[in-house]
């Protein structure tokens, strides 16, 4: 049997889409998904993402880690949004259901602006957060992130007895001024550096604009340009909170499957 796939990127962060409208994929085939998302033996990704139907939503985007784990992926998000417009079940605006929740978004010009949700709170150790933008996320301030050892310091806290059993991604930002970012960020499920993490970048434009004052944040990372616009309420409570960014498709395909 051959599977129809879709390869989208949004700011490097990759994924093999499926139109699985006729809810034909195992969820719990996590051997087929892990094989899918193999770099050597398949298609390669980050991430499978499936696009469902909905009763009350435009559709609902299933998200799966390449490792067959499940949590909110912003940038998988942003990818859904743009591959639900190719196949025509949005134009413009949607309003669709992820693991976290309901999110609005709008796709224009291959720019995708996805509503986040509410985000409750920060918790501050020492000099290092953790907070949760719908994926929990540690968030570490460093000098030179670009010669920052990100696979094994990011190892080192995702497995640290603080984040078990469930880990967490970890993210480490170098400040370039009060309204810009570079970041890099190790993930769960990936165990590995990604080229960008949506939630992951989030959580880094929330901590820095509750430090610098400022709710409009620009962030580098290898893949690309990401921006966050919030509303800061009181106590660290996030709401109002916008990733935008670019998310395209690369190619199309067909794969044997068993
Ligand atoms: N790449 C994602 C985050 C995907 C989920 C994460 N790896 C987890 O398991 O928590 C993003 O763009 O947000």
């Amino acid at each position: 049997m051959n599977l129809e796939f879709y390869k989208y990127q949004g700011t490097g962060n990759d994924f093999v889409m499926v139109d699985d409208r006729q809810n034909a994929f195992g969820l719990q085939n996590l051997p087929l998904i892990n094989s899918i998302c193999d770099r050597k033996f398949g298609v390669g990704a980050d991430g499978l993402i499936l696009i469902r139907n909905h009763p009350e939503y435009d559709f609902e985007m299933v998200y799966f880690n390449s490792d067959g784990t499940q949590s909110m992926c912003g940038n998988g998000a942003r990818c859904a949004v743009a591959f639900s417009h190719f196949l025509g079940i949005i134009s413009e605006e949607t309003h669709f259901l992820a693991i976290d929740g309901p999110h609005k978004a709008v796709y224009k010009d291959d720019i995708v602006h996805l509503e986040m949700n509410d985000v409750p709170g920060i918790a501050k150790d020492g000099e290092e957060y953790f907070l949760n933008t719908g994926s929990p996320h540690h968030v570490k301030f460093v000098a030179d992130v670009a010669h920052y050892p990100v696979v094994e310091e990011g190892a080192n806290i995702r497995y640290s007895s603080k984040y078990s059993p469930r880990g967490t991604n970890v993210n480490f930002v170098e400040v370039l001024d009060d309204q810009d970012l570079n970041v890099r960020t190790y993930e769960r499920g990936v165990e590995n550096e990604t080229l960008s993490c949506g939630t992951g970048v989030t959580a880094c434009a929330l901590v820095h604009g509750s430090l610098s004052g400022q709710n409009h944040i620009r962030i580098k990372t290898l893949g690309g340009a990401l921006e966050v616009k919030f509303k800061k309420e009181d106590e660290d409570r996030f709401t109002e909170v916008v990733l935008s960014g670019p998310a395209r498709q690369v190619f199309q395909g067909s794969i044997a499957i068993d």
